[in-house]
């Protein structure tokens, strides 16, 4: 029996849905395993259909393609090093399970199954899966590996029971998505772990966006005692070898690629530009649009767009009306120039004229309101989805958490698109993310370096500009106030008593909780963003529409 032992981790990106392309990108990951002499080359959990696979993981059909693919790459690798990959399974009770597979000798040589099932925020596994028996460790080359699933290894018991049945180090696969400050939270699971089992253990992420969620890699080596060896890139496709040692008292990683982080603003921005490249090659759309008003919030989207795609890939539109002021105008042109990126010129007045005057006989002795105001959105809404069902670029939209929450927007105007990078960033920290980009650039970005956004955008008072002279404080508490009072009743799921506590007025926050209830049914027919925090709008926080409930504290 050998002293060494070579793992291959292949952090990498799946398609849900793509098992022929998943299994080739497996394919090539083993090869480069077999050609650095490895023992086993490891993928992360459900790789063979993507993750989050939801329902279509119940469709039997789906089930038996995804088997097929894995016993095809099981012949493919016959030759060479051990392949484990994770991938739906029924098993002998004829239940569904969230199952890990090694590959070896042409054959599946092991199956084990996912203990502790997640069922909160994104995930529904309990409703998807069924949880096994524990089960102990996998032989490969005469090693004993254990290898709980994800969230198995977010508790002592499996792993307490691998250890207790004789595993040597221990093997997470994960499917495990970002929000702010994760990889601490996984990070003191997986030291909890190593320090309870003594043993050493490998935790290997995939990477890439699924509809809103972001895989963000980072997967890293322990060793005893919780000493890190080994530190993967966040976000980036890896492989990495990593070697292990037998010594008098075990298995010891050797010391390996390390890469540190970068901070939570850098995270975020990579979480919206990973999300929406990924959204569209994954979809298949190569280009976008969006209306660019010469506010804050389209142009943080348009440097997005650009910085995930490319300039020569996202128009913006100018869409003025009698309320846009000249310093829009100029702002908004700036921002497509200094990005490099297609400008487009509509005016929507004669539209609106139009508009108006089919109107007039079934208005009349009406006085002009928000119906005229919103109107004037949702002929831009008309206008950009003209463009993208003639060019073939999809809409993007651009309401930031503060917007979404207490729904201020205009249903069927600009809440029209396809995607919304900045869904779960509040207000505040879209300022803060401006400078940010205007201060930062890295290699993963497709746009221009430099101060992208004109200082004027950042500092001027937001405004929707639907009518002469309006401001966003008009209809809403100032952004600081709004946002702190949404994260405690959003995000920390607080009372109207906790928003007291911390200084706000109560009024403010049951104007803010009202917004926030009655806007729900905007929500439902809002389009997906990439999530940022645990508390993002769509999986983490499933409110009912209809809601008669106000917090009387
Ligand atoms: N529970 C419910 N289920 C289904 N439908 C419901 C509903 N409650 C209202 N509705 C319908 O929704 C309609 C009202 O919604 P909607 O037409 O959107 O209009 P509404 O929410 O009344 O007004 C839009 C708000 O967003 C602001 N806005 C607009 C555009 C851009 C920006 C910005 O700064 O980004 C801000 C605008 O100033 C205004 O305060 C009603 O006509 C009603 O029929
Ligand atoms: N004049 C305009 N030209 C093009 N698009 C516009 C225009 N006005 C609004 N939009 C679109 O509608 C969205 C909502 O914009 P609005 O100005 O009403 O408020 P906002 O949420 O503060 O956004 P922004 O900060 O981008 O202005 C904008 O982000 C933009 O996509
Ligand atoms: N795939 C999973 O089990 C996800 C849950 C897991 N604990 C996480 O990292 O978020």
């Amino acid at each position: 029996m050998s002293d060494r032992f070579r793992i291959t981790l292949a952090q990498l990106n799946p398609t849900v849905g793509d098992l022929a392309g998943n299994a080739a990108k497996a394919r090539a990951a083993w090869e480069e395993g077999k050609a650095a002499g490895a023992d086993l080359v490891a993928l992360p959990e459900m790789f063979i259909t993507g993750y989050q696979a939801q329902d279509l993981i119940v469709k039997p059909a789906f089930v038996a393609a995804a088997q097929a693919e894995l016993a095809a790459l099981a012949e493919a690798c016959a030759d060479g090093p051990a392949l484990s990959i994770g991938g739906p399974s029924v098993g002998e009770d004829l239940k569904l399970h969230n199952s890990y597979f090694v590959l070896q000798g042409g054959k599946i040589a092991s199956v084990v199954h996912k203990y502790f099932l997640p069922n909160f925020n994104v995930f529904d596994e309990v409703r998807l899966f069924s949880r096994d028996r524990m089960q102990g460790p996998v032989a490969v080359n005469g090693v004993r590996i254990g290898m709980p699933i994800c969230e198995d290894a977010w508790y002592p018991d499996v792993v307490e029971a691998l250890e207790e049945s004789g595993a040597e180090f221990i093997l997470v696969p994960n499917g495990s998505p970002y929000f702010r400050d994760k990889f601490e939270t996984r990070l003191n699971h997986m030291v909890a772990r190593v320090v309870e089992s003594g043993l050493p253990l490998i935790y290997l992420n995939m990477v890439g966006g699924q509809d809103d969620q972001v895989f963000d890699g980072g997967s890293f080596v322990l060793n005893r005692g919780g000493v890190p060896a080994v530190q993967l890139p966040i976000f980036d496709e890896v492989i990495s070898h990593v070697d292990l040692e037998r010594g008098d008292d075990g298995w010891h990683a050797l010391n390996g690629d390390f890469t540190t982080h970068p901070d939570a603003m850098e995270q975020d921005y990579r979480v919206m530009v990973t999300a929406l490249r990924d959204y569209m090659a994954k979809t298949g759309f190569k280009k976008v649009l969006l209306g660019l008003s010469g506010g804050i919030d389209s142009a943080i989207v348009a440097t997005i767009a650009v910085d995930a795609l490319g300039a020569e890939n996202v128009r913006c539109v100018m869409l003025p009306s009698e309320y846009t002021s000249q310093g829009s105008l100029d702002d908004a042109k700036a921002v497509a120039e200094n990005l490099g990126c297609r400008y487009d010129f509509l005016p929507i007045g004669k539209t609106r004229e139009a508009v108006t005057e089919t109107l007039a006989p079934l208005f009349e002795g009406t006085q002009p309101d928000l119906t005229e105001e919103n109107i004037q959105s949702r002929i831009r809404g008309l206008l950009l989805m003209a463009l993208s069902n003639k060019f073939g670029e999809m809409l993007l939209t651009t309401g930031n958490k503060s917007e979404v929450a207490v729904g201020y927007a205009t249903i069927y105007g600009d809440m029209a698109g396809g995607y919304n990078p900045i869904k779960d960033m509040y207000k505040t920290r879209v300022f803060d993310c401006c400078r940010w980009r205007n201060a930062n650039h890295r290699g993963w970005m497709m746009g221009p370096e430099g101060a992208v956004i004109p200082e004027a955008i950042i500092t001027k008072p937001p405004s929707a500009e639907l009518r002469e002279d309006q401001k966003d404080s008009d209809s809403l508490p100032d952004y600081p106030v709004l946002d702190g009072i949404l994260e405690i009743l959003v995000d920390e799921d607080g009372s109207i008593a906790d928003c007291v506590a911390a200084g706000y007025d109560r009024a403010d926050a049951k104007k803010i909780e009202h917004l926030l209830y009655i806007s729900e049914y905007k929500r439902f027919q809002s389009a997906p963003g990439a999530r940022l925090s645990k508390r993002a709008f769509w999986l983490d926080r499933r409110y009912p529409i209809v809601n008669r409930w106000r917090d009387p504290s």
